[in-house]
């Protein structure tokens, strides 16, 4: 099954628009965890089982696990949620984006050695450095449109030809680069009148939206901003809301609780 269906079918079936972002920081476990070699992915296995109900995708965020030398630990937790929870996407945040032959060996690493469904890319070398992701049509393209950092405005909001740039990726992703329908942009919930125009000029797309929780993006501006025509078509990301909802040995929990309040939110203004 090919991302975008995997991922109609898991909203509808969870009813759930909430994306989980696992990002682990060591520091941040419990104390529980301290002394266990394997704490990476013993974390982030316990907050994958406790938030999956609420979940209509996962994601993992690369650089958490590779500056920690636990690029295994990410391999077995991406199997894990596979084989474990069936039917929920699971979107590498990876940024990836380089010359062709490069690029090339970027989607190898994503969809082949890591078995991610979907990953995310940065259009700023242009299309030739995305299309190996395009080329692998069962596989999701998450490309970076309007980020939800404070500096995103540096270059996505410039003038370029009477339009700010990131409507141009906006344009070009839906018009051009979508031929396999497996493409998706990431906008962050921190800008609420880029997303709405992103969705105006995308139709139903699928939107990644980072930034609710820990980056202080509002969930009601979202959904009023970024809803497609069929009441879906987001994943609202969040990573360390959810997942340091407690320090202590109740974070399972506490993380489903965090989730299921997302969903919840979320669902109040769909
Ligand atoms: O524009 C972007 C793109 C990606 N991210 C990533 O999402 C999570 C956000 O974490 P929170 O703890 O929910 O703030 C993180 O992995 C970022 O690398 C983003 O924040 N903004």
């Amino acid at each position: 099954m090919n991302f975008a269906t995997a991922l109609k079918n898991r909203w509808r079936d969870a009813n759930s628009l909430v994306c989980v972002g696992l990002d682990p920081e060591p520091a941040k476990f419990p104390p529980g965890f301290t002394g266990n070699a394997d704490a990476v992915f013993a974390f982030c296995r316990d907050i994958v089982d406790a938030t999956a109900e609420y979940a209509c995708a996962f994601k993992p965020q690369i650089a958490h696990f590779a500056a920690r030398d636990a690029e295994d630990a990410l391999s077995r937790l991406i199997a894990h949620i596979h084989a474990a929870h069936p039917g929920i996407p699971v979107i590498l945040d990876a940024k990836r984006g380089d010359i062709g032959s490069t690029a090339q060996h970027y989607a190898t690493e994503a969809f082949d050695r890591y078995e991610a469904d979907a990953v995310t890319a940065n259009p700023w070398l242009g299309r030739d450095s995305v299309q190996p992701f395009l080329d692998r049509a069962d596989r999701g393209v998450v490309i970076l449109c309007h980020t939800s950092n404070p500096g995103a405005s540096d270059f996505q909001d410039l003038d370029a030809g009477g339009r700010p740039l990131y409507q141009h990726v906006a344009e070009r992703v839906a018009r051009d680069w979508n031929g396999n329908g497996n493409c998706a942009l990431v906008v962050g919930a921190t800008w609420p009148r880029q997303l709405r125009e992103v969705r105006a000029i995308v139709g139903d797309m699928p939107l990644l939206i980072p930034g609710v929780g820990a980056q202080g993006g509002d969930v009601k501006a979202v959904v009023d901003n970024g809803l497609a025509s069929d009441g879906a078509g987001l994943l609202v990301s969040s990573s360390r809301a959810i997942l340091y909802a407690s320090g202590g040995d109740d974070y399972a929990e506490a993380a489903a609780s965090a989730a299921k309040a997302l969903r919840d939110g979320i669902n109040r203004h769909r």
